[in-house]
């Protein structure tokens, strides 16, 4: 698990498919998927990864994942596309977090080393650089602080 002070939950993606109010989404999808205003694609993707971010430091956020055999690639390892999934997510909330409501412009991944299933997993992002509404974002996932994966990705601001 991560060390450090005590996590502050960020508020997840704002919700632009229907009229309510934003309101936070990892974490809390399970509990919202009678939904009457029809957001049940956003929520079934969240639910799916059940991630839940806190801030780690200005300009970061942390989460893990349990790499449960329903995400399997090659046997006994995480697929690659959930591992770029679950760096563009963690990019991604690193923007909502600072109130930035961005799409993925481009995104490079290095696959380090295979990430092995039935364990938790550290995944980390930070914002970079801003300028002119494109961002510059990092991340990377972990196991016991021995890196497995790691992106870049450029967001652009949603109009
Ligand atoms: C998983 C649980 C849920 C969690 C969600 C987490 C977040 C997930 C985020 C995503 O995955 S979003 C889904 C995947 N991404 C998309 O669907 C984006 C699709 N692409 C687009 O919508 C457009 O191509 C895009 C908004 C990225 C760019 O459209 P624009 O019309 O703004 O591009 P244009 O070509 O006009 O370029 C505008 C400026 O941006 C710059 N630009 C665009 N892409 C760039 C790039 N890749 N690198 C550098 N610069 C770039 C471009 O050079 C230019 O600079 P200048 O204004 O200075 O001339």
């Amino acid at each position: 698990m991560l060390a450090g002070p005590a996590p502050r939950i960020v508020g997840g993606v704002p919700n632009r498919c229907c009229s309510r109010p934003r309101r936070p989404v990892y974490g809390h999808m399970l509990k919202n998927t009678n939904n009457p205003e029809g957001c049940e694609q956003a929520d079934f993707v969240s639910a799916l990864l059940a991630l839940v971010f806190t801030l780690d430091g200005p300009d970061g956020v942390r989460s893990s994942f349990e790499t449960s055999a329903r995400f399997q690639g090659y046997e006994g390892t995480l697929h690659g596309g959930m591992i770029s999934a679950l760096l563009d997510a963690a990019m991604g909330e690193c923007l909502f977090s600072k109130g930035i409501l961005a799409v993925t412009a481009e995104m490079t991944v290095r696959f380090l080393r295979p990430v092995p299933l039935d364990r938790t997993v550290d995944l980390r992002a930070v914002l970079v650089s801003a300028r002119h509404g494109l961002f510059l974002l990092s991340a990377g996932l972990s196991l016991d602080d021995r890196p497995l994966a790691r992106a870049t990705g450029k967001f652009r601001r949603r109009a």
